[in-house]
């Protein structure tokens, strides 16, 4: 775990404030807001702006995630996600390790606590969810039903449905080592910018039995085309950030000392554009591979744009008046 609040190298933390929760302390995470430096944000030192950063804080084992970290990294995509003064989330891993200097944004899935039907908690986390759920009576075949079902865990697929969910763009800053369901989780990321130096990139799935057959190979397909893909899959070798560039993997490669400072720049760029434009966007570019899922995530938001119309008041305020809509002042558009 990093110290704070030099959690990163590439981290300025004049940038930004820590998201704490006092109840229920991120472990193997760190959640911060970015802040004003002043004049040079255009905005009175310290005021909150637009942008977050998440990052998993185990850069021990290059980043690699377990169920806690899993619970965490959804708990504050959530909370940014449902934050309505924020338009962008840089997801990122941080680093170097105090063991060997290595950096990371993800290794994927701790194996050290892969069990047999799933990702173990260990013995002294709480599984998200058992609070509440206890009930007196139950008989030794239940409760041993229900424990086993709650402590092994595949819910990074959670994580990543909830990314592709948000309407914000999540921009991945890499700075290291991108492997398993690291590589998986960049690819559901809208945008990604890596260090030139230390970045490299590796899709190690089939080397432990393990396989992203949803996201994390379907569109990693649709991002590179479906030969690349399957290259960096079944060879499962290396790849350099500048390859990962020119084959559409990543949108840029940087300075390592220039990450984060780019991954905020763009998350500032989209904070200048309409909300509702990105809104509907991001769901835009999803809906294709979303299937019905896509269409009624940019279907929910056009409804919303319909209730802001006066032809939909006059829907609801016919109703609640209890007489017939009166439908004349609006044309059939074609
Ligand atoms: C990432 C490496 C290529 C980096 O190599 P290197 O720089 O030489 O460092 P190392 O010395 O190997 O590693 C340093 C240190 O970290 C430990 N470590 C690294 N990665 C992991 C990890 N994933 N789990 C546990 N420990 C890890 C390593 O053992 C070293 O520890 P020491 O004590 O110092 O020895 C290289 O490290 C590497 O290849 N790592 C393993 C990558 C890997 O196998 N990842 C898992 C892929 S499978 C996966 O991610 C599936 C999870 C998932 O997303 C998923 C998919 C589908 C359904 C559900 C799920 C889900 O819910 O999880």
């Amino acid at each position: 775990m990093s110290s704070l609040p030099g959690v990163s190298d590439t981290f300025d933390p004049q940038r930004w404030r820590e998201i704490q929760s006092e109840d229920d302390p991120l472990v193997d995470t760190t959640y911060h807001r970015l802040i004003s430096r002043g004049a040079a944000d255009g905005v009175p030192a310290g005021v909150d702006l637009p942008v977050v950063r998440i990052a998993i804080d185990r850069p021990e084992i290059r980043n690699g995630f377990d169920p806690r970290t899993v619970d965490e990294l959804y708990r504050c995509i959530d909370d940014a996600r449902s934050t309505p003064d924020v338009a962008a989330i840089i997801l990122t891993g941080n680093g170097p390790s105090p063991k060997d200097g290595g950096y990371a944004f993800s290794s994927g899935g701790d194996q050290r606590s892969r069990g047999t039907d799933g990702y173990q908690y260990l013995a002294d986390q709480t599984p998200y969810g058992e609070r509440g759920a206890d009930p007196a009576g139950m008989t030794e075949q239940r409760r041993s039903r229900i424990d086993r079902g709650r402590r092994a865990r595949m819910h990074i697929l959670e994580v990543q449905r909830l990314m592709r969910s948000t309407p914000k763009p999540i921009i991945a800053a890499i700075p290291g080592w991108t492997t398993g369901g690291g590589h998986s989780l960049m690819v559901v990321c809208d945008l990604a910018v890596a260090s030139a130096e230390h970045a490299v990139f590796k899709q190690v799935d089939a080397n432990v039995s393990s396989f992203d057959a949803g996201y994390g190979a379907g569109l990693l397909a649709r991002q590179v085309g479906d030969k690349r893909a399957r290259q960096i899959f079944f060879l499962a070798e290396p790849y350099t950030p500048q390859e990962a560039e020119a084959w559409g993997v990543i949108n840029k490669v940087v300075p390592h000392a220039e990450l984060e400072d780019t991954a905020i720049d763009w998350g500032l760029t989209v904070a200048t554009k309409s909300p509702q434009s990105i809104r509907m966007l991001k769901y835009a570019f999803n809906m294709i591979d979303d299937g019905i899922a896509g269409q009624q995530a940019f279907a929910g938001e056009a409804t919303r744009l319909a209730y802001m119309t006066e032809e939909a008041q006059e829907g609801r305020d016919a109703f609640l008046q209890h007489r017939a809509p009166d439908w004349s002042k609006y044309p059939y558009y074609f």
